[in-house]
């Protein structure tokens, strides 16, 4: 009896196989109904659509600008609605609760504390609310039988300049559901190192940051983020292909940046519909990570905003097995590099690798094997 190679897996054992999330946003996350129950609450008069199917549809195709700054003209709406310490529990809760239905084990969710100020709030307000949804999230999540463990990250607009108070407040309240912090917003015309004195805080305090970079502009960006400000992980990162040639017979060579980015392993936080819709990327079939995935470089998969792009990680992750064939061994090593990136403590993130993450993998491969099994007995013809 012959057993295939392990073959692309379904839609249902993709969304039951545990999933590391490390680029998300909150403000890009939440559910189309919640937007239009928190607009009528607050009297936020400015929604393009007020029924919720039409309001996501709505997110979607206005986000699919083929431009970072169309799609994230988007953010008003939903940041206009986060503006109460009610809004902000309940997106951050609901965010928990979608995550772990759709079987992500640990996520990093991040959002900009300055954009939530309007209705009063201080910053230490924001993050202690955003922090306590969250909590809540995961107690729900638990409720209904599922596991899911969320972290924050803190943002700081790349066109403002409040980047240092945002890295202090993300250092006071790392012992307190803060792993880090990233800069985020229109890359083009604003450098991360004008941000440098954030990063160089960060760094003397032994903390851990990410930076959008190598979304919208390319490599110079990404050589600026690691090289100047010394980020752990690159928000995107996908434009470092730009520095990979591959030759007609398949030769493959590495600039100094992708050869730095690749033996560093510096983890890239790919996020192949957002950049499909901004344009970074014509299509899934010729997205980078399947390069990059060759290549071995620590390439994760995200969503980046799973409202403006109709998204979940199972879906992520769908189209790519469709793209690219992929098992999920494959899933299991994004998975795995996912876990291996986050800023949590690293016996932490072991124990998620070894007691989460390994054994539902090894459960759905098992339980495929089994399918195999069956299937080729059945059909065999009956012993004589
Ligand atoms: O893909 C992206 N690239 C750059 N900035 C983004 C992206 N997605 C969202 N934001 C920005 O991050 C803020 C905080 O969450 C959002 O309000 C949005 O402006
Ligand atoms: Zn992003």
């Amino acid at each position: 009896m012959e057993i295939k190679p392990l073959n692309s897996p379904t839609a249902e054992q993709i969304r039951r196989a545990p999933k590391a999330l490390l680029h998300d946003h909150l403000d890009g996350g939440l559910r189309p109904g919640t937007v239009v129950d928190l607009a009528r609450a607050s009297g936020y008069g400015d929604l393009p659509e007020t029924e919720p199917d039409r309001l996501g549809t709505w997110f979607r195709e206005a986000a699919d600008s083929g431009s970072l700054e169309r799609y994230l003209e988007t953010f008003t709406h939903t940041c206009a609605v986060m503006q109460t310490p009610d809004a902000l529990f309940r997106v951050a809760a609901e965010c928990a609760e979608d995550l772990a239905e759709d079987g992500v084990v640990y996520a990093e969710i991040r959002y900009a504390p300055e954009q939530h100020l309007e209705g009063g709030l201080t910053l230490e307000e924001v993050v202690a609310v955003v922090n306590e949804g969250f909590r809540e999230g995961e107690r729900l999540a638990r409720e209904s039988g599922r596991r899911i463990r969320v972290g924050a990250l803190l943002t700081a607009m790349r066109h403002a300049a409040r980047s240092l108070e945002i890295a202090e407040l993300a250092n006071r309240h790392r012992d307190s559901g803060v792993v880090g912090f990233d800069i985020a917003g229109a890359e083009a015309g604003y450098p991360p190192t004008r941000h440098l004195d954030a990063f160089e805080y960060l760094k003397r305090e032994n903390n851990h940051f990410t930076i959008h970079a190598g979304e919208a502009f390319g490599l110079p960006s990404i050589w600026q983020a690691l090289q100047w400000c010394g980020a752990d992980r690159l928000g995107h990162g996908v434009r470092i292909v730009d520095d990979i040639s591959v030759a007609a017979g398949g030769e493959v060579r590495l600039g100094r940046l992708a050869a730095y980015v690749r033996d560093k392993r510096v983890p890239l936080e790919l996020c192949p519909t957002s950049n499909i819709q901004t344009g970074a990327v014509g299509s899934y079939a010729d997205h980078p990570i399947g390069l990059l995935r060759r290549l071995h470089f620590r390439a994760t998969v995200n969503t980046d905003n799973r409202l403006m792009s109709g998204t979940s990680m199972s879906r992520e992750f769908e189209r790519l097995t469709e793209a690219f064939g992929y098992s999920l061994d494959d899933l299991q090593w994004f998975t795995v590099n996912a876990m291996k990136s986050a800023f949590i403590p690293f016996d932490e993130r072991l124990a998620m690798i070894n007691d989460v993450i390994k054994p539902g993998y090894a459960e759905l491969k098992s339980e495929w094997l089994f399918s195999q099994t069956a299937t080729t007995s059945r059909s065999a013809p009956p012993e004589s």
